[in-house]
């Protein structure tokens, strides 16, 4: 298997404090992780380095084959789909859903030119119709919903047909039936034989979409716990990593924790 991901040792330091302590980990093109860990824990971060956003202080991060600081990360960037919501916000609120995802093929969050490749506009329109926005593809993008505009997102950051896609918090702020059926879709998404690689950030093990193999905890910048999923979502290292004794169940495939 290839390795999509590769940190050794990363570490990240800002204004003398260390956010990511000599973090290892790797992520195999057949993987779905998901990273969970309390606020503060360095997810985000971790997640920026695996999106060529940062450069460790020290240590490698290899992603999709190049080593930050040895590669040009604007050839690398438009082979990592990322949705977060720092990605959102540049998408100006008067953007159509359709233009918020054709553009992405372009590298740009605004539309600039009036013509586009008709393969990109049925790509774009493809994607919506997959991920239930057809019916939103003319509403401006500051109008939608949280759980529509998380959507539209996610299909942002597949346009570009990724070799490694990445989530932060794809449902948080979601209510419960938009979650739900934004899970199911993530769910069959990530069991597509078509997928990329896939590294999901979040909060609440109630989040994990079924289908996800492996999972990475955080405490402090530092690794508490990684490896297949059900392993590492266990009593054990989820209490250590969230710091209170957690009682962890799973039941079809979905996993829940509450305090002891
Ligand atoms: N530029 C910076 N300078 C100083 N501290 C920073 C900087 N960027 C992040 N941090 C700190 O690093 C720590 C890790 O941040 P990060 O956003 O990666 O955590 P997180 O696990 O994603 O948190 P949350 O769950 O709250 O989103 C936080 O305490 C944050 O305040």
């Amino acid at each position: 298997m290839t390795q999509v991901v590769a940190f050794s040792a990363a570490t990240v330091v800002r204004n003398g404090r260390t956010i990511l302590d000599g973090v290892n980990w790797s992520v195999d093109e057949r993987d779905r992780w998901v990273v969970l860990g309390p606020n503060g824990a360095g997810k985000s971060t971790l997640l920026n380095l695996a999106a060529a956003q940062l450069h460790p202080t020290s240590g490698q991060v290899k992603v999709l084959g190049e080593t930050l600081g040895k590669t040009d990360v604007f050839e690398l960037r438009p082979r990592i789909g990322l949705a977060s919501t720092a990605m959102a916000r540049r998408i100006p609120a008067n953007e159509t859903i359709i233009d918020a995802v054709l553009t992405a093929a372009y590298g740009v969050t605004g539309r600039w030119r009036e013509q586009y490749d008709s393969f990109d506009e049925e790509q774009a329109r493809a994607i919506l119709d997959e991920w239930d926005l057809s019916h939103l593809a003319d509403r401006a993008f500051g109008s939608l919903s949280d759980g529509e505009q998380k959507r539209a997102q996610i299909a942002r950051s597949v346009m570009t047909d990724p070799e490694l896609l990445l989530l932060d918090e794809p449902s948080a702020s979601l209510d419960l039936g938009a979650r739900e059926s934004l899970l199911a879709s993530l769910t069959s998404y990530a069991q597509s034989d078509f997928a990329p690689a896939i590294v999901m950030v979040t909060h609440h093990v109630e989040e994990i979409p079924v289908g996800i193999t492996h999972a990475l905890l955080l405490k402090d910048g530092g690794v508490v716990a990684q490896g297949p999923i059900d392993e590492v979502i266990t009593e054990g290292p989820l209490s250590e990593a969230f710091g209170l004794a957690l009682e962890v169940t799973k039941r079809d495939g979905r996993f829940t924790a509450r305090a002891k």
